[in-house]
């Protein structure tokens, strides 16, 4: 198969016949070879059994099968001699599905809980719910083994393992910083460094430390990746001792481009068609993107595609998956596909780690990803697509080979490969520490003097705080403590910005469309506009539009969605081109949102139609988020003074309000402001007047 595959794929007159606006050139790959690339201390046995159905192997089979089973008692014995232990192990071995297992099964955990973390919630939630299945509770997840995540908590008292996001042990850190309820945490995909997780390295070194000094149950530590830094860690750890588990399921067959694709979205679709032509219809592929608009494109080009009647191959059922889809969407991916048709998946790096979709035996990774970085310099976030890390590479082959041989066509050379970096930077040097500085303060420790592994710049650390102290969290940047406001606004699960909005919506009476706006920013964009009937999607909006902005607009076509029944939200949506996914995903954060008001006891009243107390309101917490009007149609941000355009997308574009406040900055040839509202600048005099003075300098009449 390999050889055939790759032999009709170097001859590019081969390319399948098919209509696409711009014809996907010919993608030409090498063979990088199998993924073995790890020295061993423990030999593990590479198991290459190559069983074609699946389902007629035994759960328990299937786990006496991992190469981690026949290591299991040296791995207990290391795991009680050591209270910190980092665990090396190839994608795929076993690690985050079968030590907590083993632990529980020894009983190590006494009367404690094993902890294991993950960077994302689709990772916590499908590998809870693979462990439920081989622990064999008859009433699934939320028995012995249950997760935690952001709005969702599906653990019971009787809960021995139970898989959460970093942020979420980070928000029970903040209740109990001795973490009892634990007698492991185990610090899964630790080579991924977000803001969370090395956070949570100082943490749960600090609550291990304070419970040996307290003598209390001791807090056993576990660090697991497939890739990370070995030494860098230990050193961190206190020099603790590292093993290595070598082998992995099954071989991966990795191929290079032999020329570089700028268009790797088109190099992806030429590929899947390849491999599509190709394949056994039981053979499914993942697809690894950047973000949620570049994903429904592609999505939509496979679909349009597939249904060629000259493309040869199965049906296909095309599945996006990325952050902002609420979880039930997201768990879907992982329901097998029909009789005859082969499942594609189109991700994010959210199913870049931990996650095992059965089927998948296709990977293909354009090498690019959306990162978020700050910069200090101009006091902005941004979003920006860029080459991941030869780290994040592996680990995106290693979704495939896990249920059998598998295949990872990279959109990239091999020479591309090399001079990417090695890791991934660390997200704490390069990411607003606002909330960071928050929570760490609620925990009473001020960031300078935190244990981090890798200090983030002392600007960034000090632009947070003088950030905090303009939203009226603390009194200085110096402070070790939160003020009342600051308590309160360290409650709510957000940007220490859009918790402050929330807190000021009681003055302004408008907590009702605060609640509203915020939860519609806390997902993607609800606006769908395919690039073929742009028109008839702005037409279908118009009604909604606001002179005001994008925000307003936003809430204008949220509170009709909510007026309607269910049975007709989705034709609505369909019928005014709106993401309905991402529309019911708002509505679930706003309800989760809602219940922390309720305990802050807020009132929940609305303002009705006015806009003035809503858009007052935004700026109570995104003043530092202004730009004044400058030249013709170039703005100036009011805090760093930044150039800054109106991207086409607002629906204030063509406009040329004097101020504006912006929630999102994209990065392409220029500097964009998306997510606008227009604002008065004697507002900023009203509710922030010590920054109001010190920053407008170009509307000299006031
Ligand atoms: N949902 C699932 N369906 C089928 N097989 C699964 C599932 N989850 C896990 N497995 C099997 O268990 C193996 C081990 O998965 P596990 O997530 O424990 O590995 P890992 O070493 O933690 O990998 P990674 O470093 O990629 O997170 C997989 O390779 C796969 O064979």
């Amino acid at each position: 198969m390999d050889s055939k595959f790759n032999l009709l794929y170097k001859n590019s007159n081969n390319i399948p016949k098919f209509q696409i606006k711009r014809k996907p050139s010919p993608v030409v790959f090498n063979n990088g070879g199998p993924t073995a690339r790890k020295k061993i201390a423990l030999n593990l046995n590479v198991q290459t059994n190559n069983f074609k159905n699946k389902n007629k192997v035994s759960i328990q089979e299937q786990r006496r099968k991992l190469p981690i089973f026949e290591k299991r008692n040296k791995l207990l014995e290391l795991i009680r001699r050591h209270n910190t232990l980092i665990i090396l192990g190839e994608t795929g071995s076993g690690k985050t599905t079968q030590i907590p297992q083993y632990i529980n099964s020894a009983r190590l955990q006494n009367n404690g809980k094993i902890g294991i973390t993950q960077p994302r919630r689709v990772a916590a939630i499908s590998v809870a719910m693979r462990v439920a299945q081989e622990v064999g509770d008859a009433v699934g997840v939320g028995e012995t083994v249950g997760y935690t995540v952001r709005f969702e908590d599906v653990t019971s008292p009787r809960t021995k393992i139970k898989y959460l996001t970093d942020g979420m042990l980070l928000r029970e850190a903040m209740v109990d910083n001795l973490l009892m309820e634990y007698t492991f945490i185990i610090l899964d995909e630790a080579h991924e460094r977000t803001i969370h997780t090395d956070v949570l390295f100082g943490i749960v070194k600090q609550a291990q430390k304070a419970r040996e000094e307290k003598k209390l149950r001791p807090l056993k530590i576990l660090i697991m990746s497939a890739t990370m830094d070995v030494d860098h860690f230990s050193d961190y750890f206190n020099n603790c001792r590292a093993v290595y588990l070598e082998g992995r399921t099954y071989p991966v067959n990795v191929y290079y481009t032999l020329t570089t694709h700028e268009d790797y979205q088109t190099a992806c679709v030429a590929t899947f068609f390849k491999i599509h032509q190709q394949a056994p219809w039981d053979h499914d592929v993942l697809i690894f993107l950047t973000g949620q608009e570049e994903i429904e494109a592609v999505a939509q080009q496979i679909r349009i595609l597939s249904r060629d009647p000259d493309v040869a191959g199965p049906s296909v059922k095309v599945c996006p998956l990325y952050a902002s889809q609420p979880t039930t969407q997201q768990i879907t991916v992982f329901q097998p596909a029909p009789e005859n048709t082969r499942k594609v998946i189109i991700a994010t790096n959210v199913a870049e780690t931990s996650i095992t979709i059965s089927g998948i035996r296709y990977v293909i990774d354009s090498g690019m990803v959306k990162a978020r970085t700050y910069h200090p310099a101009t006091g902005l976030d941004m979003l920006k697509v860029q080459r991941i890390s030869q780290e994040q590479s592996w680990q995106r082959t290693g979704r495939a080979g896990r249920e059998a041989e598998g295949y990872c066509y990279r959109i990239y050379t091999r020479s591309q490969y090399e001079h990417m970096q090695k890791s991934t930077i660390p997200e704490i040097q390069r990411a607003n520490l606002s909330i960071v500085v928050i929570q760490l303060l609620a925990l009473g420790i001020h960031a300078a003097s935190f244990d981090f592994m890798d200090k983030p710049p002392k600007d960034s650390i000090l632009a947070a705080f003088e950030q905090l102290k303009l939203l009226g969290a603390v009194e200085t940047v110096d402070s070790r403590t939160l003020t009342t406001l600051g308590k309160k606004m360290v409650q709510f699960p957000l940007d220490p910005r859009f918790s402050k909005i929330l807190l000021s919506a009681q003055e302004y009476g408008c907590l009702e469309e605060i609640l509203t706006i915020v939860s519609l920013l806390s997902g993607e964009s609800i606006f769908l506009n395919p690039s073929s009937k742009r028109e008839q999607a702005m037409t279908s909006r118009q009604k909604f539009l606001s002179p005001y902005g994008d925000h307003i607009t936003l809430l204008n076509a949220f509170r009709v969605y909510n007026n309607l029944g269910s049975n007709s939200q989705r034709s609505w949506c369909h019928e005014h081109y709106l993401n309905m996914r991402n529309m019911s995903y708002a509505a679930q954060v706003r309800t989760q949102l809602l219940e922390v008001c309720q305990r802050l006891k807020l009132p929940i009243v609305s303002c009705g139609n006015d806009t003035e107390p809503v858009r007052k309101c935004l700026l109570a917490g995104l003043f530092m988020n202004v730009a004044e009007l400058h030249k013709e149609k170039q703005y100036i941000t009011l805090d760093k003074r930044q150039v800054v355009n109106i991207h086409p997308s607002s629906v204030i574009h063509g406009q040329q309000p004097q101020f504006v406040l912006f929630t999102e900055v994209v990065q392409t040839s220029k500097c964009y402001l998306r997510g606008l509202t227009t604002i008065e600048s004697q507002w900023l005099y009203d509710i922030v007047p010590d920054y109001a003075r010190s920053h407008i300098r170009f509307n000299k009449d006031i």
